[in-house]
């Protein structure tokens, strides 16, 4: 598992090592972790041209310091400083004592000498930032990013905002970020993340003095470890009973891929609910669905996964399954009939157009602030959301956030959605809390995704469904053996 914590918390926990610590010595430990990558990225440091851009906190002192050891590992370093008269005082004496050259922002050998870096390193500014950069810094970041080799960010690229994934103004758009005793918000969620490029985490020490993560990014095993397991005495209620309220006379294939999910997720059995024709064709390719025409009509469930493909007119069945007081999954067009507010288990599986809609918010805004709005939703419904996008959020009511890292632009496409609902639809019929059922289903999702797309071409949402069983059984044995 991978967390993430917040400034704050970080802050803390950094002040509460340090005071172990002889002074700088954490700093050190960061500065070491930064240039073994670094060093290792460029193949080995000897003959390299390096620029460290320097801002004026202890972000620019951990590129100084890695701009001093690579220059004594024989690297052609120059410092560019944003904020000469604030420069960390300890770095720039050892990167002057190491020979690299020091300019100034506005000085015309600065891009001279970004034109011809083999690497960039990013220490404007780290976890102290807050909104963009200034334009200085902004034009010399974009003649970076233009111009040299590569760009890799000290703990996180800058301009973007720490603590909420947002990218409020300019900001380094890095290849690698190098980042330093714990994950943060900007790392993961979206557009800040897309800044970031590859995450490598550098271990300084931190992890018992941090407090446990509200945010979290699951891994295999974690979601192995949380995926219902089948036992020799489990039978199709144990299983869990899904109903599935999906499709319609104009959107039949949303009924199909939804029960779909549901039973290749591993539910026990799906009862659905929906007109005679939509029916006759789930039986057809389902032929252990149970169906009924409504939702009081189609028998006992353990949960409902309500909305995919559902079309108009449906909003009192939607009212019906979502008052069983039973766990409920609601997407599509099931959003259209929320209650004011969720007495018991809920997942809502929006993608940003749809939040857009139920917040009364331009999609724009919802892309640009997805953790923020997906937590507003949760607290204004009572309810688990799942924001779907490249990074699925996954946040409860109650603050804890899950961010999937398996999405892929393969998920694109028509009647995946529905997939996803039938799969997060089975889990919570299984047990699963909402928060649990979303993030696996998200990962299970995008894991088949990648699968469904290594195979070439464009994969279909029938493609994503048929990979399930085969990841949910790759998952299970990596526990086994593990286990
Ligand atoms: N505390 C420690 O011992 C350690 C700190 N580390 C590094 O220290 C960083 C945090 O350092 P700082 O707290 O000094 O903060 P930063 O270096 O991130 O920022 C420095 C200052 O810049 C100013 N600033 C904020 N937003 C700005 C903007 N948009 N434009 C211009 N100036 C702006 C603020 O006054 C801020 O305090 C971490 O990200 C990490 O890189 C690491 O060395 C690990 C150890
Ligand atoms: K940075």
């Amino acid at each position: 598992m991978r967390t993430v914590h917040t400034v704050e918390e970080i802050r803390a926990a950094e002040d509460a090592l340090m005071a172990t610590l002889p002074p700088g010595a954490l700093m050190q430990r960061a500065v070491a972790g930064l240039v073994s990558t670094c060093a290792r990225i460029l193949g080995g440091p000897y003959g390299a041209r390096v620029v460290v851009l320097a801002g004026g906190g202890n972000n620019g002192g951990d590129a100084l310091w890695a701009g001093a050891r690579l220059a004594g590992r024989g690297a052609s370093v120059d410092a560019v400083l944003l904020r000469p008269d604030r420069a960390h005082p300890e770095g720039l004496a050892a990167f002057r004592d190491a020979g690299g050259r020091v300019t100034a922002g506005d000085d015309v050998r600065a891009g001279a000498a970004l034109a011809r870096a083999d690497l960039v390193l990013d220490g404007i500014l780290g976890i102290g930032g807050r909104g963009g950069l200034s334009d200085d810094a902004a034009e010399l970041a974009a003649r970076a990013r233009a111009d040299a080799g590569l760009i890799i960010a000290v703990d996180l690229p800058s301009g973007v905002d720490p603590d909420t994934g947002e990218a409020p103004g300019a900001h380094v758009v890095a290849d690698v970020t190098v980042t330093f005793g714990t994950g943060k918000t900007a790392l993961v969620v979206d557009p800040a993340a897309a800044a970031a490029g590859a995450v490598h985490a550098v271990d300084i020490g931190l992890a018992p003095y941090l407090p446990g993560p509200r945010t979290t990014v699951l891994e295999d095993a974690d979601v192995a470890a949380l995926l219902p397991e089948p036992g020799r005495e489990s039978d199709k209620y144990s299983r869990g009973v899904v109903g599935v309220l999906a499709g319609s006379g104009q959107y039949p294939g949303a009924a199909l891929l939804a029960v779909g999910g549901a039973l290749r997720g591993g539910a026990g059995m799906v009862r659905y609910a929906g007109p005679d024709a939509v029916a006759a064709t789930v039986r057809s390719r389902w032929p252990e669905t149970i169906a009924g025409p409504s939702v009081a009509e189609v028998g006992r469930v353990q949960a409902w996964t309500v909305g995919s493909g559902l079309g108009d007119g449906r909003g009192a069945d939607v009212a019906a399954a979502v008052g069983a007081g039973l766990p409920v999954l609601v997407d599509a067009d099931g959003l259209r009939s929320l209650p004011d507010r969720f007495a018991g288990p809920a997942l809502l599986t929006p993608h940003a157009g749809e939040l857009a809609r139920l917040l009364g918010v331009e999609r724009a805004e919802i892309e640009a602030r997805r953790l923020h709005h997906a937590r507003a939703a949760a607290g204004r419904w009572n309810a688990t959301v799942l924001l779907k996008g490249t990074t699925t959020l996954v946040v409860a009511p109650d603050g804890r956030v899950r961010v999937n890292s398996t999405g892929t632009s393969a998920l694109a496409a028509a009647g995946t959605g529905d997939v996803l609902a039938g799969l997060a639809g089975s889990l919570l019929a299984a047990g699963l809390e909402p928060l649990d059922a979303g993030s696996v289903a998200a990962y299970v999702h995008g894991l088949a995704g990648q699968r469904a797309a290594a195979a070439g071409g464009y994969p279909s949402a029938g493609d994503v469904l048929q990979q399930l069983p085969a990841v949910l059984g790759s998952l299970r044995q990596a526990d086994t053996a593990q286990g």
